[in-house]
């Protein structure tokens, strides 16, 4: 299967730190990809690399079989890549199926204005992604009212309702307590699954990255410097070094 997302020698400076360094790797249908690397590593450089907030010096993007290097965030949004951020970005007045609705709208390229029937439109499509992700019970409630996990889980629907094929999760679970860490990624990883959506998302806390992704990325000082799966990646000296200390590559052997 060809991939959704191919990275090709990426790369960006800032002055004389080269943030993200000759980085290449891909991503399919599907799957879960972490990408993990202590801070400053390059990660959020490279995520706004990949949906056009900022220009690459190096390199190509290829989505879907074309190239969007270069392209603004708009139309790569446009063309099926979503991101979600930190923050959680639901309107919090509206209700959880108003959030899901309007997304629902905009993806349709329909016109939401304050005193049209708004109210009517994707009612069963907002309401079937509700329950995919828990939420339906609580559809007519604000969401500015929610427990912050429930919240995340109301980002994950309306993420989802814009149908992309490639999803960008910047640390999805930030906030949010273990446990629900684990049910959110779990959560997605099957959506993903049978929505045929490929994720790349970035993580701090190594229970979700090993628990819930196909392949791990870890990126060190802007080059990559292992790629595999948990297991792999987990015994990998130099993870160990860059995350552990130097002490801890000879402490496991
Ligand atoms: N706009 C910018 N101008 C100058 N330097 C930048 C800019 N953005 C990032 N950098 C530098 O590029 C490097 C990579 O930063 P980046 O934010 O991509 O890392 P990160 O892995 O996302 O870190 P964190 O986990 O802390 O969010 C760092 O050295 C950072 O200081």
């Amino acid at each position: 299967m060809s991939p959704v997302l191919e990275v090709r020698n990426l790369g960006k400076s800032f002055g004389g730190v080269r943030a993200v360094d000759d980085v290449s790797f891909s991503v399919e249908a599907g799957k879960l990809l972490a990408l993990i690397g202590p801070n400053g590593a390059g990660k959020t450089t490279c995520f706004n690399m990949l949906n056009g907030q900022l220009p690459s010096d190096r390199g190509e993007v290829i989505f879907d079989g074309k190239t969007i290097t270069g392209l603004k965030p708009r139309e790569v949004w446009r063309l099926g890549v979503g991101r979600t951020f930190q923050i959680t970005a639901t309107f919090a007045s509206m209700s959880v199926r108003e959030n899901v609705q309007m997304a629902l709208i905009s993806h349709a390229g329909e016109t939401w204005t304050l005193f049209g029937r708004a109210k009517d439109r994707h009612v069963a499509e907002a309401d079937a992604l509700l329950s995919q992700v828990g939420m339906l019970d609580q559809a007519e409630r604000a969401c500015g009212v929610l427990a912050y996990g429930d919240l995340k889980r109301v980002e994950l629907a309306v993420a989802i309702a814009n149908k992309p094929k490639l999803l960008l999760m910047d640390e999805p679970t930030a906030g949010m307590a273990p446990r629900e860490r684990i049910a959110l990624m779990a959560l997605t990883a099957e959506i993903a699954r049978e929505r045929g959506i490929a994720v790349l998302f970035t993580e701090h806390d190594m229970d979700v990255v090993f628990a819930h992704s196909d392949a791990i990325l870890v990126l060190d000082r802007g080059k990559l410097i292992a790629k595999g799966r948990a297991e792999e990646v987990r015994n990998d000296p130099a993870v160990r070094a860059v995350y552990l200390g130097s002490g801890a590559t000879s402490g496991g052997h």
